[in-house]
Formats: structure tokens, sequence, C-alpha cells
């Protein structure tokens, strides 16, 4: 536009200087005088294009034209820039009488919306305001047309990356995410190893099958026939993988059978597993989760040998379960396959051997390396909280070498590893490639599958811990805020709420704010209020609506639900509380919060056992012999044994015995076998106090 002054325009338009000036005032636009410069912002409030105007000048138009108005603030920032030598005045209050000047009539056009760009990019995600912006959009066009797409947001809200590209998409704009290197992913400090580097490793095998097919029983064979030599007899703890030497080689498996255990592995991104054992009861057959297991395991591609589990048994149709097999391309190689089929009874001990030699023969084809003179990283087998020692964990070391005192990241924690047990309860020093071990010395509890990684300084651990453990809360606190199409069909259809979302309508701002301060304050274990949104006025359809998006509650202080919220709320089945005084208000929903919470437990003891006598069997561990002295003792109860008034050792019960058969309870004034899960250091005269975890009924 080419520069104009306001005397110019006026004697272009056939008007006075002073009429031009007037116009602009009533537009909210200061200028100093009739030198002053034109803006493009102040010719379209000139031309009735950018202001509401108002005022007689527009009589002559037709009444039912509406334009759209321009914020004030706009009007506000548009002021003209005055030039070098005129006077600055300030901004003089509209005080002039209005011009009568009359425009002439002008052909109105519609305010151009900023054009959009052709691409956008976000980091992770966006609010609502936040992509408004980038697509030259005001806010509120954005929220409608999300609620368009069932999406109720608020300005704030972040929104995932589907919905932000299927607003783009909407409005023909390229969305492209940015991927940012994170300094925070271990993954990123893993160095490529050089072929010289790399060195033999054990296989890592994982049992799948159907229930009772007998993969425990598996494990537990394979492990007492194969423990080293000398080791045999010492307490074998469970720490969920083990090791076994065999002809001079090791194998390591993953003594958490199931399809558990592989699944949550790998649906964190973790491969540990190099070969799946596949259990077919050969009286059986294939089972449903025979099939599951095999698909599973072809995913993940992890080859496949299938032991065909109790041919001691009568009913043992081998040949079948080869047959069945062939429908899922596991066909033996006598049929021209190439799956290895295995016949075993692990209940005897029958082809264990050669299934141990087979699984050394797909090891030796796969050529399984790793690199181990460098930090070690890995994956979390298994980890809990232990009363005594804190933070346990059992890694499984893929790469390098895990030594005592160094520094570590696992998942969203970090420490120092302070002791390291191996799966015979020995504390080692450092263990090298697929190596399961137990540590200590976390600053917090992993999870299973996890990665890990050593570093060389603790600082370095340190500042990488940090971080991913507020990454981690964050991503915990978005989960629970984050507006996506997913997420909130999942919140509307699951019951199970941690945390209640509630709306407030009050009279006044203040009444807001009082009754916002004592919700947030409520303290009640586990559950917390998440006020996602407030406002003064009657509760509205939008409200309602909200609510049911957001599966929350709305709560009204003084004030009611008009009428088309109460017929939508009805629809919605949305709960909407009307209280008159705030503690009320806030008692309800205290109570609301009491019931919500997961149920509280406490023990309970059911019995006592006395133990009279010991044995020990080779493949069992210690049995005590005992004798049931009060109450009575079931096999799921939890136990605590008790020597000289001192508890040593509490846990579950591995099995329990009427003479030769298991029992579900023995009673007061009967006799029992008991052997408990991992551990069998139990002695003539230990009192074994059985316990059960009850419900408490909440007032
Ligand atoms: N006769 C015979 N029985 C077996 C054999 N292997 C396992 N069993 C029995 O089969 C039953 C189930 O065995 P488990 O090892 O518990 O089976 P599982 O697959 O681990 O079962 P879940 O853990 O429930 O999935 C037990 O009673 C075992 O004693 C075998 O080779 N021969």
């Amino acid at each position: 536009m080419r520069k104009m002054r306001i005397y110019e325009y006026a004697k272009e338009h056939n008007a006075t200087s002073k009429g031009i000036i007037d116009k602009l005032k009533q537009a909210g636009i200061e200028v100093s005088n009739h030198m002053s410069v034109l803006d493009e912002q102040m010719v379209k409030v000139l031309e009735g294009k950018g202001s509401n105007g108002g005022g007689g000048e527009r009589a002559n138009e037709p009444a039912k034209e509406s334009r759209p108005s321009m914020p004030p603030k706009k009007k506000e920032s548009s002021r003209p820039q005055h030039q070098g030598g005129q006077n600055r005045k300030g901004p003089k209050k509209p005080n002039q009488s209005r011009s009568k000047q009359q425009q002439r009539p002008q052909r109105q056009e519609p305010p151009k919306a900023k054009p959009l760009p052709e691409k956008i990019t976000f980091v992770e995600s966006l609010t609502v305001g936040e992509l408004a912006k980038k697509l030259h959009r005001e806010p509120s066009e954005i929220i409608k047309k999300l609620m368009g797409l069932g999406v109720m947001a608020t300005i704030n809200q972040e929104l995932d990356k589907d919905t932000i590209e299927l607003i783009g998409t909407d409005y023909g704009v390229e969305v492209e995410e940015e991927i940012v290197i994170d300094k925070t992913d271990i993954e990123n400090y893993v160095d490529e190893d050089k072929e010289e580097d790399l060195k033999e490793r054990p296989p890592v095998v994982t049992i799948m099958g159907h229930v009772d097919h007998g993969k425990t029983t598996l494990l537990d064979s394979i492990r007492h026939t194969k423990v080293t030599e000398g080791e045999a007899g010492g307490i074998t703890q469970h720490i969920g993988a083990y090791q076994i030497d065999a002809n001079g080689k090791k194998i390591t498996f993953l003594d958490t059978p199931g399809h558990a255990a592989f699944t949550t592995m790998r649906a964190r991104g973790a491969q540990v597993t190099d070969i799946t054992i596949l259990v077919v009861a050969a009286d059986d057959g294939v089972m449903p989760q025979t099939k599951e297991a095999i698909s599973h395991a072809k995913a993940a591609g992890v080859p496949i040998i299938v032991a065909v589990n109790k041919i001691d048994k009568e009913a043992a149709n081998p040949d079948r379960v080869m047959q069945e097999l062939t429908e899922f391309e596991l066909v033996p190689e006598a049929w021209g396959g190439d799956t290895i089929f295995v016949n075993v009874s692990a209940l005897d001990g029958t082809g264990i051997d050669e299934l141990i030699e087979m699984i050394q023969l797909v090891a030796e084809v796969e050529e399984l390396k790793a690199n181990p003179n460098k930090l070690a990283s890995g994956t979390v087998i298994e980890a809990e909280l232990d009363k005594g020692r804190g933070a346990v964990a059992t890694l499984l070391v893929q790469s390098g070498t895990l030594k005592v005192g160094d520094p570590i990241v696992v998942g969203a924690t970090f420490g120092r590893v302070r002791a390291m047990v191996n799966d015979l309860g020995r504390r080692v020093k450092e263990v090298g490639p697929s190596t399961p071990v137990e540590i200590t010395g976390l600053s917090d509890v992993p999870q299973a599958g996890d990665q890990f990684r050593a570093f060389a300084d603790e600082k370095t651990a340190r500042h990488i811990g940090e971080a991913r453990m507020s990454k981690h809360r964050e991503a915990n606190l978005a989960k629970t805020s984050r507006v996506s199409l997913d997420d909130l069909f999942d919140q509307i259809q699951q019951g199970d709420v941690k945390e209640i979302n509630v709306i407030i309508k009050a009279d006044v701002q203040g009444s807001v704010e009082a009754m916002r301060g004592s919700l947030e304050k409520i303290e009640v274990e586990g559950v917390k209020i998440n006020v996602i949104h407030t406002g003064v006025g009657a509760i509205t359809e939008y409200d309602v609506m909200l609510a049911s998006a957001s599966n929350a509650i709305v709560i009204g202080f003084n004030v009611r639900p008009d009428v088309n919220a109460k017929r939508t709320a009805d629809a919605e089945k949305v709960d909407i509380r009307l209280h008159r005084v705030i503690y009320n208000a806030i008692d309800e929903i205290e109570a609301a919060m009491k019931g919500l919470l997961d149920p509280e437990f406490e023990e309970k003891v059911i019995g006592q056992v006395e133990v009279r006598t010991t044995f020990k069997v080779s493949k069992v561990g210690t049995i005590a012999g005992a004798y049931v002295t009060d109450g009575k003792i079931t096999r799921d109860s939890t136990v605590r044994l008790i020597r000289d008034g001192i508890v040593i050792y509490e846990g579950a019960i591995n099995a329990l015995k009427r003479f030769k058969d298991d029992a579900k309870e023995v009673s007061a004034g009967y006799e029992c076998g008991i052997t408990l899960e991992n551990y069998n250091d139990v002695k003539e005269g230990d009192i074994i106090e059985a316990y059960v975890m009850e419900e408490i009924e909440r007032k």
C-alpha cells in the first residue's frame, strides 16, 4: 500500500480530515492529526472492513450486513506510526462530536483470514492454542472442529499426534512430527561393536506352551539335571532366570514361564529370547495357548524347538502332536521340514539331554555373539521392592560385563550396583553376556522389560537417570490429561478410575476458587482430584458434554443446570451435584473418593504349625514334617518361619502334602509335609505361622 496521510485520504474520498480522524477514534484508533500516516489496518477500518464501527455513518448500509469485528487488542496495536517532527500526543479520550460525514457505499468483502501454511511441524504434541497459532486460526475454530470430531478440548489441552494430523488433514495442511534426538534414550549411548570384539555367548531360552503341559516341570527338570556339579544342594534362588552348564557350554533359561513374560518384554521393545521351547503334552496335543505361543515366537522371529512332553504317559501320542503342528508350519525333519522335535518326559527325565543338545545346536547355527569387554547393557527380567534390601531387579546382561560398583541407569531409575547375586544365590563381582543376575542399589523399582545400561561415571548415570525419571513422570501425567480420540473412548468405557475429573461451576469467581482450593487439598491415598474446567454461571450443555467426554462429575455451587444441560446430562448419564454449602460438596466428593479406592487389606493369622522333623530330598529341597497346632494351614496362605521368636523367612508355600497327596488345607491336630518357596533352611523346632490377607470393609 502506498503511504497516505489522513488529509490525502480525506481528499481522495471527498471527506474532511476531521471526519476521518473521528471515524478512526470511534473504532478505538487514536491518531494525532491530519498529518498522521494511515496504515493498512486503519484503511480497512475506514473502508468498513476491519471494525464494527457503529455510529451513524453506517446508517446507509444494509442493516443485516454483519461484519466480523477485530478484537480490540488489535486495534490498540495498530496505532499509527507518527512521523518524525510530529507532535506525539498521548491518546485522547474520544470526546469530539461524531462526524456526520457519509461514507460512500463500498463493496464489502469478508475479512481475509491469514492464509494457511503449507506444512506445520510439531514435537511430540501441541496444545489446542499452539496448533491454532501454527495454522493461523483462532483457537475457538480449532475447538469447534475438535467438537465435530467428538473431542472436547480446552485451549491448553494437549493433542496427540493422530488428532493433530486429523485437524491438519481437515485444513489440507501437511503435518510432520519432528523427531528430536533424545539424550535420555540410553539406546543412543550404545556403540557398534567391531566384528573382532564379538565373542560367542550362551543362548537365552524361553519355554512356552499350554497350561499344564509341563513348562514348570521341564524347567525344574533341566535345572536339576544340569546345575553344575558341586553346586547341587546349594540354595537355589528364584531370580526369574537361571543358567545351566552342559557339555562345557552355558544355556540361560528365563524361568518365568508363560506368554506374559515374553509378550511384556516384547511390548516394551525388549528382545531377550534367542530360542523358544514349545512344550506340547503328548496326551493332549495342540491347545489354544500352544497356538498363541507359536504366534508370539513367530512374530518375534525366534526359532522354535518343539518338546513333546509327557511321553511316559500311556495316552501319549507324539505322532499326533507332530501331525497337528504341521498346520502351523512346524514340520519335523523326518517329514521333510526343518523343525526340531524332541520327545521328553519332564517327570522322569527322558529326552532332556537330547533337548539340551538341540538347544546348543540351534544356538550354534544362530551364531549368537556379544562383546563382553565394554560397559554392560541389557534388559530387566523381574523387579520388586524388598522390605529389607530395597529395589531388587533381575537383569539379563546382553552385552558387555556388569560389575559391582557400576553406575547404572535402569528404565526410569538409576543407581550404583551395590551387590550382585546369581541364580545359585552366590554373590558375584562381575557377569558377562547372557547372564542373569539380581542386583540391589537402585533408587526405585524398574519394570520388567526395561532396558539398562552401565556408565563409566556416576555423574552421567545420575544425569541421564534423573532426566529419564522426570520424563517418565511427565509421560504419566500427560497420559491423564491428554485428549486423544482413543483415550477418550477408553476413558468413557473403563470403570477403573484412579482419579476423579471434576468441573466446577459457581455463582461467583470467589466460590469457584474456594471450591477448587478445598477439592485439590483432599488427600485420599492413590486417588486425586483433577479439576478440568471451572466457570461462573449456570451449568451449560458444554459443561455436560465436557464432563461426558472426560468422565467427569459436574459440581454446581449456588447454580443450576439450564434446560439443555439437564436434558443432555440425562442422556449422557453425567452426574451433576448441586450444593449450597461448600463443606457438603467437599464431603460428598471425599466419600466418593473413598469408595473409589482400591480395597485395603489386613493380615489375618489362620494357623500355627510346628516343624517336628526335616527331610532333604535332592530334587525338591527341604521338606518340613510338621504338625498343625492351632487353626489351619492352607495351600495359598502366606507363611512366616519363626525361630526362637525371630522371623527368619516370609513367603509362599511351595507344596503342602498329607502323606503323598497334595492338600488344599490341613487343620489343627493333623500332620503335614511342607516345602517353602525359595527357602530350604527349615529346622526342627521352627514355627510356621500361616496367614492370609483380608479385605477391610470401609465405612
Ligand atoms: N506324566 C507326566 N506328567 C508330567 C510331565 N510333565 C509335567 N507333568 C505333570 O503335569 C502337570 C502340569 O505340569 P506343570 O509343569 O505345572 O505345567 P505348566 O505348563 O507349568 O502349567 P502352568 O504353570 O499351570 O501353565 C503336573 O502335575 C506335572 O507333574 C511328564 O513328563 N510326565
